[in-house]
């Protein structure tokens, strides 16, 4: 990323992200605006960057009092997404998105009036029918080209969102049987790319769910053509930026793809450390417009208010035996339990993986327990698949997971989070804990428990310093 602003690009930066409108809302209770509100108006005179500046906040203005009016997501969304998508049964009634969460209530007007934006919320809040919603506002279903792209890190995470596009999609009556439905297509690692290739070359689908390993292959190969692409979204934003397999591919794809004037692109994860800087260079790099605008909800608690976090100090040897009495008290209807990635030097001494070994524990001594799943980075795609699909059916799990599944997957009915080993930083430790307490008007409380040394309590507090929350001791 680029280096330290000189002062004379700093006061660039306060001049160009203006969101007045959060600082006295009364409407959502954290929502802030993190940059630089206040100075704006002290520098807009001296730069020539005032009108692009006067139009956004003229287009905010729109947004505050859209959102001041509408109470739901449909009054929320008329007049930008067609009504046979907001009308739909299955949203409704299956589904249940009425009322607009918070982050929906603060980002759509903003996203409805152009501008380009960073979506900063809680897990669970939200944040994927929130973009989505944008997307079906600006994609015409007639047009035979990608209209919007939607990058996301893993495959699990990409059909996820798959879904909830198709979901959005699906044509509900008979009423709309002369009307073409949008496409929607997955392009993920693990998936039959020759598939997909006949069906780019043939009628390339309008809205296309993408792992970068995929999507590179394919516009390398010049089969997928992002000239029309209107809408970017980047999920889990800052994964993807700190992943060094995929870093490149990714400032590639926001250099290249699409005049940026054409293209509204949207950043979306529940950590983005450094915001600001984050930010910044997103401006600077030119991967967003200059007025882009960062919703941050809830910016003093950077975790749902549900969660309930607990530790317990055991010995090493003792982890097993703790976890168990753990699930024997806590009797958890369903749970995920966190467990590190075997090391590269254990996998060549021929060790069994942790996994393995926790999951022939749990199988021998916990008689009457919730299925036990597995789900880790050396299953293959299929096994994968398998896995999320056996949790999803089962009536309650234990789903034994390394921090693949730590990630965007929305399981809402896991009631209790266990770290079998810690997290390697905060930012995991939040991912972690937010696969609990995701049905966003939901009171009921969620356990967040980690299995800790008492070496490690140093480690833990760290956490609970920088992510604003306490961990309470308990004693079996
Ligand atoms: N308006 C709504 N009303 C009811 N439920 C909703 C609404 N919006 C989203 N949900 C549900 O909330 C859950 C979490 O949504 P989503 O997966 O978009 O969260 P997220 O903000 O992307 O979280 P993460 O940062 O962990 O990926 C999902 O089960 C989704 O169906």
């Amino acid at each position: 990323m680029a280096s330290s602003p000189t002062p004379q690009l700093r006061s660039l930066r306060w001049s160009v992200t203006v969101k007045p409108r959060y600082a006295f809302s009364t409407h959502s209770k954290c929502a802030t605006t993190s940059l630089f509100f206040n100075r704006t108006d002290r520098v807009l005179s001296s730069l020539s960057l005032a009108a692009p500046i006067t139009s956004a906040r003229t287009a905010e203005n729109g947004a505050e009092n859209t959102r001041k009016a509408a109470s739901t997501l449909r009054e929320l969304c008329e007049g930008h997404v067609p009504d046979h998508v907001l009308r739909r049964r299955k949203m409704v009634e299956e589904v249940g998105y009425i009322v607009p969460t918070d982050v929906q209530k603060e980002a759509l007007p903003v996203l409805f009036s152009g501008l380009d934006c960073v979506l900063h919320a809680q897990t669970g809040s939200g944040k994927t029918l929130a973009y989505l919603l944008l997307i079906f506002s600006v994609v015409n279903a007639q047009r035979s080209a990608v209209q919007a792209l939607i990058v996301v890190p893993t495959r699990e995470l990409g059909m996820q969102v798959t879904k909830v596009a198709r979901m959005l999609a699906a044509k509900s009556s008979e009423l709309e049987s002369d009307q073409k439905s949008c496409t929607v297509m997955a392009l993920l690692d693990g998936g039959t790319l020759r598939r997909h290739k006949s069906w780019l070359k043939v009628e390339p689908p309008a809205i296309v769910i993408a792992t970068l390993g995929s999507l590179c292959q394919m516009l390398d190969k010049q089969i997928l053509k992002l000239d029309a692409m209107s809408v970017l979204v980047i999920d889990e934003v800052d994964f993807l930026f700190n992943s060094s397999k995929e870093v490149s591919s990714l400032k590639r794809l926001l250099t290249t793809y699409s005049s940026i004037k054409n293209r509204q692109t949207i950043f979306a994860s529940a950590s983005i450390p450094q915001h600001r800087r984050f930010i910044y260079d997103c401006i600077q790099q030119k991967w967003t417009k200059a007025n882009v605008s960062h919703v941050h909800i809830n910016a003093v608690e950077p975790m749902p208010s549900c969660l309930y976090h607990r530790f317990v100090i055991c010995g090493k040897r003792e982890r097993h035996s703790t976890l168990l009495h753990l699930l024997q008290s806590d009797a958890p209807q369903s749970a995920i339990i966190f467990i590190g990635e075997q090391s590269e030097k254990s996998k060549k001494a021929g060790n069994v993986p942790p996994t393995t070994l926790l999951i022939e524990f749990l199988k021998a001594s916990n008689g009457g327990c919730p299925e036990i799943v597995v789900l880790e980075e050396d299953m293959n795609f299929n096994q994968r698949a398998a896995s999320l699909t056996d949790v999803k059916r089962a009536g309650g799990y234990l789903l034994v997971a390394t921090d693949i599944a730590a990630r965007g997957v929305d399981l809402p009915e896991t009631t209790h989070i266990y770290n079998f080993d810690l997290p390697k930083d905060a930012v995991n430790y939040l991912h972690r804990a937010g696969r609990t307490g995701r049905k966003p008007f939901s009171d009921s409380k969620c356990f967040v428990t980690s299995i800790i040394t008492s070496e490690e309590r140093f480690v833990l507090q760290r956490f609970e310093n920088e992510l604003l929350f306490s961990c309470e001791e308990l004693f079996l």
